[in-house]
């Protein structure tokens, strides 16, 4: 995956640019989406890398410094120092095309009186970064590469999605899709090396990654991922909400999901195999549940009440012999946003696993069980986010999902049910952190679960 290529600077030295940039991005990027540390003030900026991809037009690796954070691992305040990829564009005069990705204008520094943006909003810029893409080779320290065996075409059109995601997505003319990722973790992403070794078995649940771009400074790092664009696509959760303002059933559409994370696991499996399979110490894994519901606890004082209850499921998992699956790389956040049905056929997205988890803790291998407990938590989620609440139409998505897993994996999860509830309620508790952090009208969704399984229900 991404070679070694050597770092040629920007025009400008990066402490200059940070007088240009530094009060912009300190307000800026705390409203984005996908800026992981809500709620902490930037307390310090450094520009780790930069590349001038054309005059006015930069590629930034940006490092951000907070006050200490809650990680969900338990320790309470781990310094936090984060790594976002932007693409900024500086103009003397913005047009008004552009007014919507206006960052601010910079008051002194090299970028002095220029008028600073997302240049992601620029098809100029994405156009180039496409072209990259068709292009393998390195610019700076970016390296571009791409699939021999895959013709992108030259001048697609660029458009940004405006879905609230934790990375930013461009589509190109409806033909394939780059994503852009914002935090930035050393090493290969898993969006790239799942889907990569996926496609190479010939595994069809996944779309294949036609090219990728990564970076060799400061450390080898996935940057972005192009893959093919499934036309007409929509997304599981788009689908099980319409399904419930129709009053419809979904448990066919559950079924042919069971298959299709089954389908991906017996891959993923085969593509990966751990050398020495050992059984996965539910003790261990107990402890680090545990461990992720007392820090929760502390950053979300509302779960306060409910933590004897929901600890029972990790004792009860604690107490039980080693697990009788073993432990192999799984997908990591699955829900219903992470699956596409074009035509009767799902596929699997966004392989990057739980997005605050370090890269190397996402790539270990786990229990199939936390996939298929993220997508029961899924189909939860989606009855409780509408009234009135359909808590019967999670349940029959729940045998359908299982059932159609069993008939292609021939073992039902649901025979695990220790297991299941513990990988739950741990899911449970990420979704109350989660939604803490990025969205605070939803926390009542992850919060109706967990007086349930509190509750041992
Ligand atoms: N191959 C694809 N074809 C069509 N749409 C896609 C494809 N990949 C992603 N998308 C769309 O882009 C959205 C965001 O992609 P995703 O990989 O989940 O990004 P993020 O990690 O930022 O959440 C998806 O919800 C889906 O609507
Ligand atoms: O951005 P990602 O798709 O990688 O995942 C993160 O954001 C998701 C929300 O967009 C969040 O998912 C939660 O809300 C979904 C509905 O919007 C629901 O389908 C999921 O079951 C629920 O967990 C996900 O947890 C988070 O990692």
């Amino acid at each position: 995956m991404p070679r070694t290529a050597l770092h040629r600077p920007g025009r400008h030295a990066p402490a200059a640019l940070l007088t240009s940039l530094g009060d912009l991005l300190r307000e800026w990027l705390p409203r984005q989406r996908w800026f992981a540390g809500k709620g902490r003030p930037v307390t310090g900026l450094r520009v780790a890398s930069s590349t001038e991809l054309y005059p006015g037009c930069l590629h930034l690796l940006v490092h951000t410094e907070h006050l200490g954070r809650t990680t969900h691992s338990g320790s309470a305040t781990a310094p936090a120092d984060d790594c976002y990829q932007l693409l900024l564009g500086a103009r003397k005069v913005l047009p008004p095309r552009l007014a919507h990705a206006f960052i601010g204008r910079a008051s002194a520094g090299p970028l002095a009186d220029m008028s600073v943006y997302d240049a992601l909003h620029d098809p100029r810029a994405t156009g180039l970064l496409l072209e990259h893409l068709r292009t393998p080779g390195a610019a700076g320290p970016l390296l571009f590469e791409r699939d021999a065996r895959v013709t992108v075409p030259a001048g697609l059109a660029p458009r940004l999605l405006d879905a609230e995601q934790s990375n930013s997505s461009l589509v190109y003319g409806d033909s394939f899709i780059l994503k852009f990722f914002r935090r930035v973790q050393p090493g290969i992403n898993p969006d790239l090396e799942l889907p990569w070794a996926l496609a190479r078995m010939g595994c069809t649940r996944v779309p294949a990654p036609a090219a990728w771009f990564g970076t060799s400074h400061p450390r080898e790092a996935t940057l972005g991922v192009l893959q093919p664009f499934l036309p007409g696509a929509s997304d599981g959760w788009t689908l099980a909400l319409r399904s419930l303002a129709s009053e419809r059933e979904f448990t066919e559409e559950a079924y042919e999901l069971g298959r299709a994370t089954a389908e991906v696991h017996l891959a993923l499996a085969t593509a990966f195999p751990v050398d020495t399979p050992s059984p996965l110490q539910n003790d261990r894994l107990a402890a680090a549940m545990s461990e992720r519901l007392e820090a929760t606890a502390r950053a979300v004082p509302e779960l306060g009440p409910f933590v004897p209850g929901l600890r029972s499921a990790f004792d009860a998992l604690a107490s039980l012999d080693a697990a009788a699956r073993p432990a192999q790389r799984i997908h990591g956040d699955l829900h219903l946003g992470q699956v596409l049905r074009a035509g009767r056929q799902w596929s699997v997205i966004d392989f990057e696993g739980e997005p605050a988890r370090p890269v190397p803790e996402r790539r270990r291998p786990q229990s199939p069980v936390r996939d298929v407990a993220g997508m029961l938590r899924s189909f939860d989620y989606a009855a409780r986010s509408r009234r009135p609440w359909r808590p019967e139409w999670a349940h029959r998505c729940r045998e359908a999902y299982g059932a159609g897993y069993a008939a292609a994996a021939a073992w039902d999860p649901h025979e695990e049910p220790e297991l299941l509830r513990a990988y739950e309620t741990d899911r449970a508790v990420y979704e109350v952190l989660y939604e803490a952090r990025h969205r605070p009208d939803w926390l009542p969704v992850p919060m109706a679960a967990v007086a349930r399984l509190a509750e041992g229900l």
